[in-house]
């Protein structure tokens, strides 16, 4: 028994050839890749791409790949050895450089094509060729699918140079991006969100390029500047990376008959998102309209589940297109993304953004995307009346799904067995007015606090707070009072509610400012604070050390209230 579990543990892929003979390219081997692509993959020019599920192209490798970080927990998960991450062969792989990896890994990745709706509504206009079939990714290269452990994962470079999507870009990622978006996934990962995940993260030691960002001090909105920043590749692993947008590609194509293979390549692409994202809930062997209603049934509660989830830590994606909303129903894109600190239902770090993707309308955004996913599920079940009518009955259902996942999400963050809307409503218009930080009231509450002194450890203390400050404590105390009721009257301990309010009540969450010295520092060749935030961010629930606690669980400074790049950014690759 013993001698098992120490097998089980232990790694089981020390070198890129152990890795190697798991590789199994499903995407690849049964979906169409674009007729017109080259098959080597040197494939970078930005054109149009009618037809075909992916165009197969290899990676430009950044310069002088110097290793930064990976992920111990995924690694863990996958069997992979610590070391593999700064062996030469796993670097150079995933650091853009497939010339020499042992078969039966391949040569050559692959970028997808994907369309594009913004808040339900569909646009080309972000296609150079305003047609649509020269959008989709532009800087991420899938280079592996592998089973590992019984689990299929794909591997995806983001920032792996141009692919015939690219826009005319340079298919890079930076440094700053790269970390931002590993820590994150990291982050998010320990928070219990579903996520792409991270796998690892390089620089080039040479290879820079400019991005528009903000002047140190800067209070502009828009970047004020250009700056030279280092290119990075981070790898992200998720089940596949198909996205609602994908769908849409195919379903609009469809929808046009731009080709004759139009509908039939609808039929591949939503079969092939069943068989890796929903194989454990939808069985093989039913009608393709029973598959899609089901898949729309499980979508329909993933994508709920994870909208309160993000409600629940915090998270704005900020920029909830349909074309970065997975198909998985997990997180995906973390650009314009950032954690509320400074409690505002309207919070949105990203300047592009708008209201309709800030904090809390994120629910009806992600009913907007969900909505575009039936548009492109509908054509399939066109003959068959009482299918379209059961997936015509799912979509109509989002709202009240939507509104159950949330009441029972804030009844959690409460500690309380049922949602009670008028303590929740008064609990908002203290936490607006007052303002305080919602990770760390939170936090303080799962403490089940007597008296509101430390509910004051969150409070920011704007002009209503100080226009009167002893009447917003008697309301803090009063809210406070008929809380403690409540908690009094359940069933649970006060212990037993207090743990459990640490499960759901992150102490630590990704500040941005604590994110740009990592980044700024990394630049300078130094990723002990990268390291650092990384190990912080991954236990968020726990309390760790009084030093972690001081540095990490506090306000936000005041020097950085508007800062340009860590209140706000207006470019986020
Ligand atoms: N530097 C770049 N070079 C080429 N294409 C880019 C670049 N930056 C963004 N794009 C493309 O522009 C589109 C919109 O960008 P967005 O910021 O949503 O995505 P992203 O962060 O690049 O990628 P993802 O959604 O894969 O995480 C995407 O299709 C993306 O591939
Ligand atoms: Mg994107």
């Amino acid at each position: 028994m013993n001698n098992r579990k120490t097998e089980e543990a232990s790694p089981v892929v020390a070198t890129l050839d152990d890795l190697a003979p798991l590789a199994n390219y499903s995407l690849m081997d049964r979906l169409n890749a674009d007729p017109d692509a080259k098959a080597d993959g040197a494939d970078h020019a930005p054109r149009q791409v009618f037809t075909g599920h992916y165009v197969p192209v290899k990676p430009t490798p950044i310069a002088d790949p110097e290793y930064i970080t990976h992920s111990k927990a995924l690694f863990r998960e996958l069997g992979f050895a610590d070391s593999l991450a700064q062996s030469d062969d796993f670097m150079r792989m995933f650091s853009g450089d497939l010339s020499q990896v042992p078969a039966p890994l391949r040569r050559a990745g692959w970028a997808c094509g994907y369309a594009l709706s913004i808040y339900g509504t569909e646009y080309d206009q972000q296609c150079p060729f305003r047609t649509g079939n020269g959008y989709g990714d532009g800087r991420a290269i899938s280079v592996l699918e592998a089973v590992i452990r019984g689990q299929r994962w794909e591997m995806q470079l983001k920032g792996g140079g141009r692919t015939p999507y690219c826009r005319g870009a340079d298919g890079r990622a930076v440094l700053r991006s790269s970390v931002r978006e590993f820590l994150a996934q990291e982050h998010m990962h320990a928070l219990g969100v579903p996520t792409s995940r991270s796998l690892s993260l390089y620089v080039s030691t040479i290879e820079q390029v400019q991005r528009p960002w903000y002047t140190e001090g800067s209070h502009s909105m828009d970047p004020d500047t250009m700056v030279s920043e280092p290119v990075a590749i981070s790898t992200r692993v998720a089940p596949s990376f198909l996205r609602v947008g994908q769908l849409e590609l195919f379903a609009r194509r469809a929808r046009k008959q731009a080709h004759p293979h139009a509908l039939q390549e609808l039929v591949m692409i939503v079969l092939h998102l069943i068989e890796r994202e929903y194989a454990d809930v939808i069985d093989n062997a039913q009608s393709l309209a029973e598959k899609v209603v089901l898949l729309a049934d499980a979508f329909r509660d993933r994508l709920t589940s994870l909208v309160a989830n993000w409600i629940r830590v915090g998270y704005c994606q900020g920029n909830f297109n349909s074309d970065n909303c997975a198909a998985g129903g997990f997180t995906l894109d973390y650009g314009p993304f950032g954690f509320c600190e400074q409690f505002d239902p309207q919070y949105q770090p990203w300047t592009g953004g708008g209201q309709h993707f800030s904090f809390l309308n994120q629910p009806a955004a992600a009913e907007r995307n969900y909505h575009m996913f039936w548009t492109a599920l509908r054509p399939l079940l066109a003959a068959d009346e009482a299918a379209l009518q059961q997936l015509d009955d799912i979509r109509s259902g989002f709202a009240t799904v939507m509104q159950a996942k949330l009441e029972a999400m804030w009844a959690a963050k409460l500690g309380l067995e049922h949602f009670n809307k008028e303590l929740l409503n008064e609990l908002g218009g203290l936490m607006v007015q007052t303002p305080v930080d919602y990770t760390i009231l939170f936090r303080e509450l799962s403490n089940l606090p007597d008296d509101i002194s430390s509910l004051k450890k969150s409070f920011y203390k704007g002009a209503v707070y100080q226009a009167d400050p002893e009447t917003m404590d008697q309301r803090w105390s009063a809210w406070l009072a008929k809380w403690n009721t409540l908690i009094d009257s359940q069933s649970g301990s006060r212990e037993e509610i207090a743990q459990q309010m640490k499960q759901v009540n992150p102490k630590y969450s990704l500040r941005e400012w604590l994110v740009a010295p990592a980044y700024q520092q990394a630049a300078e060749g130094d990723y002990a604070l990268v390291r650092e935030l990384q190990e912080v961010m991954t236990q968020p629930y726990d309390e760790q050390s009084q030093e972690v606690e001081d540095k990490y669980y506090r306000l936000k400074p005041s020097e950085f209230r508007e800062l340009g790049g860590v209140s706000h950014y207006s470019c986020s690759s």
